[in-house]
């Protein structure tokens, strides 16, 4: 019965190319977690279902839904955050809001790994958790909510819906570790991403699709510092940056011109690293005024549609990251990335696909994992 359904947007969303089949479901989760499960236990798992709260709490995804759009409103980086949140989250050990934990005794927290230090949205997400609570209390898990509050965040930011599964469990631990070496970082050469990237599961294409959530957030320019002087101790810029962007970059990073400064209406939860965590993920200076610039990216500017520009600005020279320029080294993935530059609707459809694909990396479901009471602890 999936084959033939389309799963339409709530009449709330407006984005334009919103319909996705659900004929591009993958039949199962991508990944279950088969970490440590006896061959008995794996047959007892269950699979996560297209609205799996249907009946234990019907409203969760419009409690979801109406929590994010109130944040949002209130301030726009909220939407960008949480995709980021999201993607950080399954990227290691899976979809298990395994980010999301606090530390504790015998616990070390993901978010205070380098990579994870400027992930923001965190209370957002223990919004909609306390809101759940009082509705539903024990049924929605955390790593349900944060998958869709991320789709909702794309939604928000002019980006294509897309359907979920739901009833990924919450995991016990934190991988602070596994966060710090497996992250991608800003600094990585095209083939280490694409590494990091196929090692779960992702193609070129959809790697290239997914880097296209750098259409919307903030950039800190600890993050591409190290590009606009002296890139990998050449003395000379990164090569591949446009030259005026160049000159764009260093004045808002270095110069008098601070107006940029991300002061953002955030709490951030987290402090800027520590200089003995600097690490292949905060290369280059980092004075505490350079922790506070940044960009804002506003490659999704008005008329043009989600993802468009930031391909456009790719084929220009004008990525924030090494990483999102290094997209344009390969013909492969430079393909890539003047297709989606071209037409925007393929992108969305492709980066769609690649988001649900992203939410049910390595899942758990009953009867592994639990569901938290407060997200950023254990229950
Ligand atoms: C090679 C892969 C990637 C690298 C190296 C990378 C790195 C980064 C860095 C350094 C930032 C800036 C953070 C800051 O200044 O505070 C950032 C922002 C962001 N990233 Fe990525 N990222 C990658 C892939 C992805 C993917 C796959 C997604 C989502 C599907 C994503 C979503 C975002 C979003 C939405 C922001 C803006 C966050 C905000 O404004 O709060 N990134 N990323
Ligand atoms: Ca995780």
């Amino acid at each position: 019965e999936r084959g033939s359904r389309t799963i339409r947007c709530p009449s709330s969303y407006s984005s334009v190319s919103s319909l996705v089949s659900i004929d591009s479901f993958p039949s199962r989760p991508v990944s279950l977690s088969m970490k440590n499960i006896v061959p008995e236990e794996a047959d007892s798992l269950q699979s996560l279902e297209y609205d799996f709260y249907r009946e234990s709490c019907p409203q969760a995804e419009q409690i979801i839904r109406a929590i994010v759009q109130h944040h949002h409103q209130v301030r726009s980086n909220v939407a960008p955050a949480l995709v980021r949140l999201a993607f950080h989250d399954c990227f290691i050990e899976g979809c298990d809001a395994s980010v999301l934990l606090d530390a504790a005794e015998g616990l070390d927290s993901e978010k205070e790994s380098p990579p994870n230090q400027s992930l923001k949205g965190f209370d957002v997400i223990e919004a909609i958790k306390s809101k759940l609570e009082e509705e539903c209390p024990e049924i929605v898990s955390c790593a349900d909510i944060l998958v869709v509050a991320a789709r909702d965040s794309v939604v928000l930011a002019g980006g294509p819906f897309y359907p979920l599964y739901t009833g990924r469990r919450d995991g016990s631990n934190s991988f602070s570790d596994m966060a710090m070496d497996e992250l991608p970082s800003p600094h990585d050469d095209l083939s280490k991403t694409l590494a990091s990237f196929a090692s779960r599961g992702f193609s070129e294409r959809e790697t290239v699709s997914l880097l296209g959530a750098h259409s919307i957030g903030m950039f800190h320019c600890k993050f591409f510092q190290n590009r606009l002087y002296n890139f990998s101790g050449t003395n000379v810029p990164d090569p591949s940056l446009d030259i005026g962007f160049l000159d764009l970059l260093r004045s808002r990073c270095n110069g008098i011109h601070a107006s940029f400064s991300s002061s953002l209406p955030y709490s951030s939860g987290s402090s800027p690293a520590p200089r003995t965590l600097q690490s292949r993920f905060h290369k280059g200076s980092t004075t505490s005024s350079l922790e506070e610039k940044g960009m804002a990216l506003d490659y999704n500017k008005p008329g043009s549609a989600f993802g468009k520009f930031y391909y456009q600005s790719l084929l220009e020279g004008k990525g924030f990251l090494h990483a999102d320029q290094q997209l344009m080294a390969w013909e492969g993935t430079g393909t890539w990335v003047k297709a989606y530059a071209l037409d925007a609707s393929l992108f969305q459809r492709d980066f769609a696909l690649a988001m649900m694909k992203l939410s049910n990396l390595q899942v758990l479901t009953a009867p592994l994992g639990q569901i938290r009471l407060n997200c950023s602890k254990v229950a």
